[in-house]
């Protein structure tokens, strides 16, 4: 493709290039660029020891030594020191050690001791979170393998795609994945996705380079005919290719920055987002008014600075992203129990937020089994020869072998070991060995057909070359005009066709009657649940000159159907029941016909069984309502609000295409406001719809291109472990919004008595060090939420994110709390009488303040994280309840211990406050279950 104008390229151009350009990425292009620039055949000459017979063992294994595993960047665990780091940079820790820099300077060195204390302590625990929750990731990511088919030393063999090295002859079929940067050497029909780096959906053409380009001609990495780069898929057709290079040295791991760039923003990490600009905004107001007020007052504008920081820290709820981190990585250790592996964390939160999951049928929602069940003629009689013919069709077939392509070879395979009649009539019957392949045309799922061109050598059917299409039933007919004669080459229909006796030519016209005979025995066998393919052939096709191609596909010989049994799997209809009373619909996006996905849905109980039409004629009308297939979405694609409309009126999805899958999956996650939309498939035909949704879900056993989009992988194939991830995942969920609705509400009700103290007292009412200490406490106990008991009616419906939500809490709650705080400054000031700046009993004050502000803190949580009441109707694990106690014992010890109390500015408190504080406790925990009570009635929620 000339793109660029020839004198564009002048040096001042590859200047431009070179600066801009990342050195490394510009290596990597330059290292491609050779192997485009030659001719297949030639560039083993490139590369030592390299062939097209693959490498040897021992070149393989010195090339791991040099270039190591083939792993790229982004799945390579952070290193120790990286982690260390990111928990060490945080704006919490910044503002300790500012502060404490500052206290040094001036000379207090108990509040700097204090300060770089605290500053260790938050690092340690996040230091140590994180590093459990990644290293737990990478052991889980490592359970996934890809597979890639490899030369070596001329011998086929099946490698995890980390043990392929640059040098390696790689074979591909659709939906492999390339391991590496690749050169092709041999191409069929290829078409290349390569969405996964450019997020163009379209594949590309994809050949070998035959001779040497012009001299004029530029190599465009994304833009050519033969590199193949790592991470992109095989859509279409097959080939070989050798690895150029693997690991860190492709073009991929180059760009992995702005890949990463690349990827919108999923609802969870929007949502944090958004409630951190909540906070950000509170703080902008909030942190002003205290140090105006403070300054004001007390005309000490340092001591107002620091204390305005203090409160600023206070609101930043500094463990979010902790808390987060954990939960996520708890969670992905919990589903893995149940065979789920999450390849990205946050893919469990939003699935406890998806309320449509999509799936297509085969091997998802039936077994991954599909069987041949009988071959018949076009008005239905029983006949081998349709089977036969497509058993060649599939075994010389060299793409992807998918269901239906394994059903046949097996049921051939299977035939041939047992030694029935007719098994011995079949094995004589079909030779494979003695059939030639001159050319295929792949199968793709839009056109839903599969083609290849076969010769006889011995016993010729024809000099020329028979032409055998198989495909859905609609498109074969499509392209039939005639149908042949089953009667004429034997005695009786249903006695067993020699392929010898199968005479092409002998057939009729395809008449209008004949074809609509045809259409309704297919969905007769479909009505029953069988799958069907249609059989069709033509004689006498030359062997074209390039290659075969589609418009061959004409002016067919229609032969017959094959039925496949395709059954349920046993679990699912069970699985979908428990998905709908969780409130997540499931609906069915499937290529195949509407009276098959019809009769799964029924007996799934997706569609209400019609137990009335036993023979299932015909789809009954109410069902065509919940039921649209691709050419009738195609026609709505004009009128924007017919589609809408189709979209969220229908369950069942047939015929459609791996765009339309896409299509559908994009506009259901537009349509409902901020919907969360699942979708699990296997297929090439369903990455597409895998990588659009919120939550892709692939099985381990799927196509490799499926798995490569997916965010969650199931080793096990089965509905139920969805459900079970479901209900993990709105665990997670709920966990973190109580976090976060926790600390905001409580951060918020201390900034706010805060206000009230700066402008009543004339003393600070607590000073920025024990501000700080206090927030730093709470952080400590909240530290075990994550593993916190939920509610069940939390987990009834999905759930997800509503800045709104958490605004209301806090405004509600947090002045909640403040009302004990001023109770606190009354008895401060009338009962121990300390109303004056100069007073020796301000650390009294204090100090007093401290006690009461972390207790109902650590108190709360038991109140917050349940819309019951605590303790008797909805109790909290034993972590929390454990640490939230530890805490408590260590704030009431603090003023007890001589160099930490001194440090912190603190004195005993007397006596008789602790009576006061326990009458508050008694007063907050009313208080709260009043106002927990007013909130549900008006909001009709909690957390
Ligand atoms: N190997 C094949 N050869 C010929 N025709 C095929 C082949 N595989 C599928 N078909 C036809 O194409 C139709 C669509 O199949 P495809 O695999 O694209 O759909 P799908 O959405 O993956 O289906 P499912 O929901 O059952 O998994 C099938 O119903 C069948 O008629
Ligand atoms: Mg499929």
């Amino acid at each position: 493709m000339e793109k660029k104008l020839p004198f564009v390229f002048s040096k001042t151009k590859s200047e431009v290039e070179d600066n801009t350009l990342d050195k490394r990425e510009r290596v990597v292009r330059e290292k491609l660029a050779r192997f485009a620039r030659i001719p297949g055949s030639a560039i083993f000459a490139l590369e030592p020891n390299t062939s097209p017979a693959g490498l040897s063992g021992e070149a393989a294994r010195s090339a791991l030594e040099r270039h190591g595993p083939n792993i790229f960047a982004t799945e390579r665990a952070p290193q120790v020191i990286a982690l260390l780091l990111r928990a060490l940079l945080n704006p919490f820790n910044a503002i300790l050690l500012v502060l404490a820099i500052v206290n040094i300077a001036t000379g207090d060195k108990a509040t700097f001791t204090v300060m770089v204390v605290m500053v260790m302590a938050s690092t340690g625990l996040r230091f140590w979170q994180e590093l459990k929750s990644v290293s737990q990731a990478a052991k889980l990511l490592n359970s996934i393998t890809t597979r890639v088919r490899v030369l070596r030393s001329n011998e086929e063999v099946e490698l995890d795609r980390k043990e392929v090295v640059p040098g390696d002859v790689v074979l591909l079929s659709s939906g492999d994945v390339f391991p590496g940067d690749c050169v092709l050497f041999s191409a069929e029909g290829l078409t290349v996705a390569q969405a996964s780096l450019t997020g163009e959906l379209m594949p590309v053409d994809k050949t070998v380079q035959l001779g040497l380009p012009p001299p004029e001609y530029e190599f465009d990495i994304i833009d050519n005919e033969n590199i193949c780069l790592a991470s992109t898929s095989v859509a279409t057709g097959s080939g070989r290719a050798m690895v150029i290079s693997t690991g860190d040295e492709t073009y991929m791991a180059s760009i992995a920055k702005d890949l990463a760039k690349k990827r919108p923003p999923n609802i969870m990490q929007v949502g944090v987002r958004r409630v951190s600009y909540l906070l950000l905004g509170f703080m902008a107001v909030m942190v002003p008014i205290v140090f105006v007020i403070q300054g004001g007052i007390s005309k000490d504008w340092k001591g107002a600075g620091f204390f305005a920081i203090s409160v600023a820290v206070g609101i930043t709820p500094e463990m979010l992203p902790m808390v987060v981190a954990a939960n996520l990585a708890l969670s992905a250790v919990r589903v893995a129990r149940k065979k789920v592996i999450v390849k990205r964390f946050d893919a469990i939160q939003s699935l406890g937020a998806v309320s449509i999951l999509c799936s297509d049928k085969t091997g998802t929602l039936t077994i991954d089994l599909v069987r041949v069940s009988g071959s018949t003629t076009g008005s239905g009689d029983p006949s081998d020869l349709p089977l036969k013919l497509a058993y060649l069709n599939s075994a010389l077939q060299t793409g992807t072998r998918g269901p239906i392509d394994r059903a046949i070879i097996d049921f051939f395979k299977n035939v041939s070991v047992k030694p029935a009649e007719d098994a011995s009539e079949v094995e004589d019957d079909v030779k494979v060995e003695e059939w030639n392949k001159l050319a295929e045309v792949p199968f793709d799922s839009t056109r839903r057909l599969l083609s290849v061109l076969v010769f006889r050598s011995q016993v010729g059917i024809d000099e020329k070359g028979l032409l055998i299409t198989k495909g859905a039933v609609e498109e074969v007919l499509e392209r039939c005009t005639q149908m042949y004669d089953h009667a004429s080459s034997s005695s009786s229909p249903s006695a067993p066709t020699k392929l010898d006796d199968f005479k092409p030519n002998k057939a009729s016209p395809l008449t209008a009657d004949a074809r609509q005979e045809i259409l309704d025995t297919a969905e007769r066998l479909n009505g029953e649940g069988l799958r069907l393919i249609a059989v069709a052939c033509k004689s006498s096709v030359a062997l074209p000159f390039m290659t075969l191609n589609t418009s061959d596909e004409t002016e067919l010989v229609f032969i017959g159907l094959v039925g496949f049994l395709d059954p349920l799997k046993p679990d699912a209809s069970e699985a979908i029941d428990r998905l709908a009373k969780l409130g997540v619909q499931v609906r069915i996006l499937t290529g195949d016909a509407p009276a098959v996905a019809a009769k799964v849905a029924r007996d799934l109980g997706i569609l209400p069984s019609k137990s009335s039409s036993p023979d299932h004629l015909s789809i009954p009308e109410d069902e065509k309502d919940l039921m649209i297939t691709g050419s009738q979405l195609a026609a709505l694609s004009t009128d924007q609000a017919a589609f809408d409309a189709a979209l969220e009126r229908c369950i069942i999805f047939a015929k459609v295409s791996p765009h339309q899958k896409l299509q559908v999956v994009e506009g259901l996650r537009s349509g409902g406001g901020g919907r969360v939309v699942a979708f699990l498939g296997d297929g090439v035909n369903d990455a597409l719809a895998i990588r659009a949704a919120d939550v892709g879900i692939s099985v381990d056993s799927g196509t490799e291109i499926a798995k490569e989009a997916a965010d969650i992988i199931l080793l096990e194939k089965s509905l139920d472990v969805i459900a079970h991830g479901v209900l993990q995942g709105r665990q997670t969920f709920i966990n973190t919004i109580k976090y976060i609705k926790m600390a905001t509400s409580s951060n918020f009700g201390n900034v706010f008595s805060v206000l009230i103290a700066s402008a009543w007292l004339p003393y600070q009412p607590i000073q920025p060090l024990q501000l700080l200490f206090q927030n730093l406490l709470y952080d400590f106990s909240q530290a075990t939420i994550p593993w916190d008991n939920v509610d069940p009616e939390y987990l009834a419906a999905p759930t997800t994110w509503n800045a709104r939500s958490i605004a209301r809490f806090m405004i509600f709650l947090g002045p909640t709390s403040s009302v004990f705080d001023i109770c606190t400054f009354l008895i401060n000031w009338y009962r121990f009488g300390i109303r004056d700046q100069h007073s020796p009993l301000v650390p009294l004050a204090q100090t007093n303040w401290f006690l009461e502000g972390a207790i109902t803190q650590l108190f709360i949580i038991h109140f917050l994280r349940t819309g019951k009441i605590p303790f008797i109707q909805s109790r909290a694990s034993v972590s929390v309840v454990a640490l939230t106690t530890l805490v408590s014992c260590i704030v009431f010890a603090i003023p007890y211990i001589p160099k930490l109390s001194a440090a912190l500015g603190m004195t005993r408190p007397k006596p008789e406050f602790y009576g006061f504080l326990a009458a508050m406790v008694t007063g907050y925990a009313i208080l709260v279950h009043i106002v927990k009570v007013i909130y549900q009635r008006m909001f009709k929620e909690w957390l």
